[in-house]
């Protein structure tokens, strides 16, 4: 399996794109949200509409969802098979009714099944995406009162969505569920409100560090390069690859 960041940059960053991701195995594309900026950092890869198999949103922030009305027409007008959009099913409804209805709507009814096909995914239970990428969802604090999923890739690595610091999930991440990879958002600067701060995450055990990989951060990223600790910061276009764990 491999993962390439679209982009990985912070809400607000105008250097990189918002923090979304491709996902190739060898029989399927997933993107990982499509935000505001998606269309533009899917055109600079030269990755058109076509070749994404599917979509999983993990929140309803525009840098996770702002794309996808774009990728909803795009593929009704270009006559393509249907995307598929995988979410939670607790998130579905609240995707249509307070995101997208306004611009997708044809005032007659349609809904996001008319751009989509549609698989609902329950938390804490894996959801097969194609015969060799399953992920589980799970509900991760973000914003206070808002649903927000961070997943479990094959078991094996995590991916936050936006999340705040929570040292006890990453330990069972590390300890309980083994997972080799952790990719994390980093909020550079303290404090952390909504989302881990580099400091909060610096207070990791090593081993824990050394695996996680650092994403959704600020403009001034470079300035933290050597600063991280055991962690790594993610290059948005790179193309990551994990062996499989079986
Ligand atoms: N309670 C909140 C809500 C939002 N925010 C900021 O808005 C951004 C929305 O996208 P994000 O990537 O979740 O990052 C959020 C915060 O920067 C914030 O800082 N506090
Ligand atoms: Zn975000
Ligand atoms: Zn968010």
């Amino acid at each position: 399996m491999q993962i390439q960041m679209i982009g990985t940059g912070s809400a607000f960053s105008k250097k990189y794109f918002n923090n979304n991701a491709l996902v190739y195995t060898e029989d399927y594309t997933l993107l990982i949200d499509c935000g505001i900026t998606a269309p533009m950092a899917l055109h600079k890869l030269n990755k058109p509409v076509q070749e994404i198999d599917g979509i999983l949103i993990t929140h309803l922030h525009a840098d996770h969802v702002g794309g996808v009305e774009e990728l909803a027409f795009q593929s009704k007008f270009l006559n393509i098979p249907k995307p598929k959009l995988f979410i939670s099913a607790k998130l579905l409804p609240v995707l249509w009714e307070n995101s997208l209805k306004a611009g997708l709507s044809d005032g007659k009814g349609n809904g996001l099944e008319d751009f989509f096909e549609i698989v609902e995914m329950n938390e804490n239970e894996e959801t097969t995406i194609s015969p060799s990428l399953h992920i589980e969802i799970i509900q991760t604090e973000h914003v206070p009162n808002k649903l927000s999923y961070s997943l479990f890739i094959n078991q094996d690595l995590f991916y936050s969505a936006d999340m705040q610091f929570n040292p006890s999930l990453l330990a069972h991440i590390h300890e309980g569920r083994k997972c080799r990879t952790i990719m994390h958002d980093c909020q550079l600067e303290d404090p952390g409100t909504v989302h881990a701060t580099l400091n909060q995450l610096l207070t990791l055990p090593e081993e824990i560090q050394e695996k996680i990989l650092l994403m959704h951060y600020g403009d001034h990223m470079e300035d933290f390069i050597g600063k991280t600790g055991k962690m790594t910061f993610m290059e948005q276009q790179k193309r990551y690859t994990f062996e499989s764990n079986e």
